[in-house]
């Protein structure tokens, strides 16, 4: 980070950080400000940050170059992969200090600086954040903005703007109303760049709730395309009087899924509409339609591994949360922009956005309490969200299932993160349907997203640093599995000359097809070859990857040709969901083996229970 006191640098630090671990990105602050505190005690006054003196500067050094070191060894014993190295990095020198010791420890910087000319923002600021830091406990708000006035003047005697073309470098002009970028190279810089361009301040309230009741909530199935059921009405139609209360006059949109069941929910709400298919619930695949009960009887392998790994579990033919997560990238940064939203969703996808407004952990989020009839106002501070809840009386299902006790006893009562109600609206009112209101339904629009493909090889690596233990002994055990079949395969194309080469799209694309009873496959250098295998035999499906060219550089833990064998893993089958992203194969867990049914005809549509069409569509899951 670079720009003087209180221009919104820990602000903007916290925020990045939060989305990138939100995507997954090992991230960490390190605040130079709390090195100084505890190196030198809190209470500096201004004069502590004069240049024109040579003890605090040396001890503002002392505490900068300890963050440093600390950063340094976060890098590389904890496989950091972003950290924002929060401090007012105004000199030239200090600049150079970090450049150069970044690059002895080949760490690529990218300079944040916000410029804030607003007289009015700055002391905004000040007022906020600044007298509640420990710098300014117990002394006289007034004194405490003069003091905190005079140090910025302290800082601005000595302040050099970036300049030199060859770094790499965003400023933040007035919070986001002019931006200058130079140098942005890569994928999680042009991410971190885009994410900063959305960000603005202006005060705004972003307002969650789920669907009414559905007819499958009542039934305790998931998933499916469900209508509301009559107490699932009863609340769409509490809902305008519900955000007229809290809203006011201000203006304000409303999101949906594609889904029946929030659209219905939304039915009497006035407020321009849009119906995002990102925002659709988590895909349970061949689960979809069952109730929990039924998914255990019937998988009970994948039930126990959902209950062991939540967040990375993968429904078959269906997502995960992490898959979530990156789905709903695209909403975060919409969201980021915009003002006033109200979102009608599902239970796994506001427990995803929840949890990026209010910090929870990839661990936490799957657990969130996210109550039907239950509206969460989210209100950004400083550093936080206000959130309160409002919860409507109108009964209905409770459709949270904890997270059980370990040793396989049943969930417990206690949900790992529950948000009390802090604030209850009357009771609903009915409002007879306006004209206005049947005009809406025709405003709503369908914008399709599409799951959003990670390139950058930093990205590779943090997620690589996320797989579970589990995961990794797969990678490891995927790697003798491909030796064995590099043989085998070479074996069978000396015996079958006539093989034919696999469909291979770009670099990335699996280099291996399934056809009819045939398995063919790219393996290292070798010549494409081609393996039978018996009819009605189980199949090892293999994925295999071209070499990852040398600028994708996607470290050691892709080896090129690496391939990974979906016996033992319980993920969507090759070519189905993520047929060209890598990262996603990285992320599969154990689970159950597929079997192949011989004689399917790979184009046989398969449903779900619940009515979804599986994308797999030449596959069998054993019943
Ligand atoms: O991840 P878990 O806790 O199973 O919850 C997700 C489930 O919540 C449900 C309800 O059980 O969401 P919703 O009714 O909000 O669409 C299911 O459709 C969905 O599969």
């Amino acid at each position: 980070m670079r720009g003087l006191p209180a221009t919104g640098k820990t602000l903007i630090s916290q925020k990045v950080c939060r989305y990138l671990k939100w995507l997954g990105i090992s991230t960490k602050i390190f605040n130079v400000g709390n090195y100084r505190r505890k190196l030198h005690g809190a209470h500096q006054l201004h004069n502590f940050f004069d240049p024109a003196n040579p003890a605090g500067e040396r001890s503002r050094r002392e505490a900068a170059v300890e963050a440093l070191n600390d950063m340094i060894y976060w890098f590389k014993k904890e496989q950091g992969v972003v950290a924002l190295y929060d401090a007012t990095n105004s000199t030239r020198s200090r600049r150079d200090m970090l450049l150069a010791a970044c690059k002895k420890h080949d760490i690529q910087v990218m300079f944040i600086e916000s410029v804030c000319e607003d007289e009015a923002l700055v002391l905004h600021n000040i007022m906020s954040v600044k007298l509640s830091s420990p710098d300014y406990k117990d002394m006289d708000p007034e004194q405490a903005v003069e003091d905190f006035k005079a140090r910025i003047v302290h800082y601005r005697e000595a302040y050099e703007t970036i300049t030199e073309e060859n770094l790499t470098y965003i400023k933040l002009i007035n919070v986001g109303s002019q931006v200058i970028i130079n140098h942005i190279q890569g994928y999680l810089q042009s991410r971190i760049v885009y994410y900063l361009m959305n960000l603005h301040i202006a005060p705004r309230s972003i307002f969650f709730s789920r669907h009414g009741e559905s007819l499958y909530n009542v039934m305790g199935k998931l998933g499916g395309d469900s209508e509301l059921s009559a107490r699932g009405k009863q609340y769409a139609k509490s809902l305008p009087l519900l955000i007229a209360t809290h809203l006011g006059s201000k203006q304000l949109t409303v999101w949906t899924s594609t889904m029946k069941r929030t659209i219905a929910t939304a039915e009497h709400l006035t407020y321009p509409k849009l119906a995002w298919k990102a925002l659709d619930e988590l895909d349970a695949g061949v689960c979809d339609g069952m109730t929990y009960e039924e998914i255990e009887e019937q998988y009970p392998e994948d039930f126990a591994n959902r209950d062991e790994d939540k967040f990375n579990y993968r429904y078959r033919g269906g997502e995960s949360y992490r898959d979530v997560v990156l789905r709903l990238e695209p909403v975060i940064m919409e969201l980021e922009r915009q003002r006033n939203i109200l979102i009608i969703g599902h239970q796994a996808i506001l427990r995803c956005i929840y949890a990026y407004f209010m910090n929870h952990s990839h661990e936490k989020l799957p657990y969130i309490k996210i109550p039907l009839h239950t509206v969460i106002q989210l209100t950004p501070r400083a550093y936080t969200c206000e959130e309160k809840r409002y919860k409507v009386d109108i009964e209905a299902v409770d459709t949270h299932r904890p997270k059980p006790k370990a040793g396989g006893a049943k969930p417990t009562a206690e949900p790992i993160v529950e948000t009390p109600v802090e604030a209850a609206v009357a009771d609903p009112v009915e409002r007879p349907v306006t004209d206005g209101d049947k005009d809406f339904g025709a405003t709503i629009t369908t914008t399709t997203m599409s799951t959003t493909t990670f390139k950058d090889s930093a990205f590779q690596r943090s997620k690589g640093t996320h797989r579970s233990v589990k995961a990794g002994a797969t990678m490891e055990k995927t790697k003798e599995i491909q030796s064995a079949l590099t043989e085998a395969l070479k074996a069978n194309s000396i015996a079958n000359p006539a093989a034919t080469s696999p469909s291979v799209n770009d670099t990335h694309t699996p280099a291996v097809e399934l056809e009819g009873e045939t398995l063919h496959a790219k393996v290292g250098d070798a010549t494409p070859a081609s393996a039978s295998a018996s009819a009605h035999a189980t199949h090892k499906v293999t994925l295999g990857f071209d070499a990852p060219s040398q600028e994708s550089n996607v470290g050691p833990l892709l080896d090129s040709n690496l391939s990974i064998e979906t016996k033992g893993l319980h993920a969507t089958p090759p070519m189905a969901r993520f047929k060209n992203d890598l990262q996603a194969a990285c992320l599969w867990q154990e689970g159950a083996e597929y079997e192949r049914t011989a004689g399917a005809s790979p184009r046989d549509p398969i449903m779900s229970p619940g009515g979804r069409l599986l994308k797999k569509d030449n596959w069998h899951f054993p019943d």
